[in-house]
């Protein structure tokens, strides 16, 4: 199948690389030039294993990038993969969504075929009518009907690939949601997908396209809320003198309950979690309903970086200390920083007058951009090195396998934030949680 994808970010990248391997011939369209010529180049604008070799494999051949909508016709599915960033008030922006839906509309006008657009990105129910209101505008034509009029139709195909395992959790999924009201939709999304339903055991639901964003607000809220509640639960355990992670594997093993998603520490970041949680409360308070589950869960994820600072500062005079931040990586596994726990951990630390020197094997860069105010260190035993205390905020392996480096520094006092490294003889050790 002949297929667009717009935005070539986190999500655009890797889908449409994907798509190729699967054997589609895919166009990327994306306004950043930057972004195009490095596809083009055959490299992945962005950190995520394996991409960078899928977009070597396919770029130039069933893979190719432009800052041009004229591409759009000449195929038969456009999927947006745009940014749907959070306002102040915590609600979403869909502005770039609807532009770019806008100019895809723009680009299908006149035309004579059948296309379906497809929102990729994630997008609170009530706001997709923003989303479907500019494609048709854009189009100058109303959408098609379940009833079988109109040329362009409009779906939803949420994607719940996480950051780090991106390329291997697009190619086994254990669901795909298609929304769509339109039958002629749903059989184009079946067929995107039949090289990988023909050999995965995925499940379809086919639902209409509000139920298909809810199904992914729902899916990443009841995560997020798993993880504030151990972590509500592991802060009680630490006043009790319980370690927190040996309460997790026990409870883990009933399940109804599940081990996953039950490691306590400094919580969730990120450019999903922290975002399309207060996007579900801001829509569903707009709504009229306050959903009480969903505020405890932010509440207990934002205590969680206050309560590292104040274990450091149970053993380190801050004010004046330089302190070692191991990791500024949302998670390990990728570069991005987004609503990253070591932004409000760093910010607390220079509040406390604290010297800020930081190491991450990979996201150093993006953090300097928000976080310049930083010294940012070679390594992590150049962090280490003199420093007063560490506080460990991203569990890459590379920390785990940290030893004799702890010896360069003035003080060893260690907190870790996400059970990354171990106790050893000769630091003070002090764990978030356990
Ligand atoms: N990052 C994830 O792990 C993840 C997972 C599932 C869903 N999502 C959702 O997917 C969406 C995209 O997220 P992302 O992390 O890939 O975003 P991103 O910021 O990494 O990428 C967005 C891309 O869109 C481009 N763009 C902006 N306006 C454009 C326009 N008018 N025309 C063409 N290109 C344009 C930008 O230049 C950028 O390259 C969001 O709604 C997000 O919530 C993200
Ligand atoms: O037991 C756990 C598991 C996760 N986290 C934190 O939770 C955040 C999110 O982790 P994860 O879900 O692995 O990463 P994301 O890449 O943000 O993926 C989530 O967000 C994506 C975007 O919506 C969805 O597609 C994925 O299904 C969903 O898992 C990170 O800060 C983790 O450190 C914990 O603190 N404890």
């Amino acid at each position: 199948m002949r297929i667009n994808v717009v935005g070539s970010g986190y999500v655009g990248t890797t889908l449409a690389s994907s798509l190729a391997a699967l054997g589609h011939e895919v166009t990327a369209i994306d306004i950043d030039e930057e972004v195009v010529a490095t596809i083009n180049d055959g490299r992945a604008p962005i950190h995520e294993p394996g991409l960078d070799d899928l977009v070597a494999e396919h770029a130039g051949d069933r893979l190719r990038a432009t800052t041009e909508y004229d591409a759009v016709a000449d195929a038969d599915v456009t999927f947006l993969a745009i940014q749907t960033p959070s306002r102040e008030d915590g609600s979403i922006d869909t502005g770039a969504l609807a532009a770019a839906a806008r100019s895809t509309g723009e680009a299908l006008a006149g035309g004579t075929e059948r296309h379906l657009v497809v929102v990729k990105s994630t997008v609170v129910p009530p706001a997709l009518a923003d989303v479907r209101d500019a494609l048709a505008t854009g189009l100058g034509e109303p959408l098609a009907t379940a009833d079988g009029d109109g040329r362009v139709a409009f779906g939803t195909n949420p994607e719940f690939l996480r950051e780090g395992s991106a390329v291997d959790d697009f190619r086994a999924p254990d669901k795909l949601v298609f929304g769509t009201d339109v039958s002629w939709a749903g059989d184009l999304l079946d067929e995107v997908y039949a090289p990988i339903t023909a050999d995965h055991d995925a499940a379809v639901i086919h639902t209409d396209p509000e139920t298909g964003m809810m199904i992914k607000y729902a899916n990443n809220a009841f995560l997020a809320a798993k993880v504030s509640l151990i972590n509500d639960l592991a802060n009680a355990c630490k006043e009790f003198g319980i370690d927190a992670y040996e309460v997790a594997d026990a409870i883990g093993l009933d399940g109804r309950i599940g081990e996953r998603f039950l490691r306590s520490g400094l919580g969730w970041g990120g450019s999903c979690f922290p975002k399309d949680t207060n996007a579900l409360i801001a829509a569903a308070e707009a709504a009229g309903y306050e959903p009480a589950m969903l505020n405890a869960a932010v509440e207990v994820n934002d205590r969680q970086p206050e309560r590292l600072l104040d274990l450091l500062a149970d053993h380190v005079a801050l004010d004046g200390a330089r302190i070692a931040v191991l990791g500024l990586a949302f998670k390990p596994g990728t570069d991005d920083v987004r609503n990253s726990r070591a932004l409000p951990v760093i910010e607390g630390l220079h509040e406390r007058g604290a010297e800020v020197v930081a190491y991450d094997p990979v996201a150093m860069d993006n953090m300097r951009a928000v976080a310049p105010d930083v010294t940012y260190a070679d390594s992590a035993a150049a962090a280490l090195d003199g420093a007063d205390g560490a506080l460990l905020v991203t569990d890459w392996d590379e920390f785990a396998a940290l030893d004799g480096e702890f010896d360069a520094m003035a003080d060893p006092v260690v907190i870790d934030g996400r059970r990354g490294v171990e106790a050893r003889d000769g630091i003070v050790y002090e764990g978030l949680t356990w």
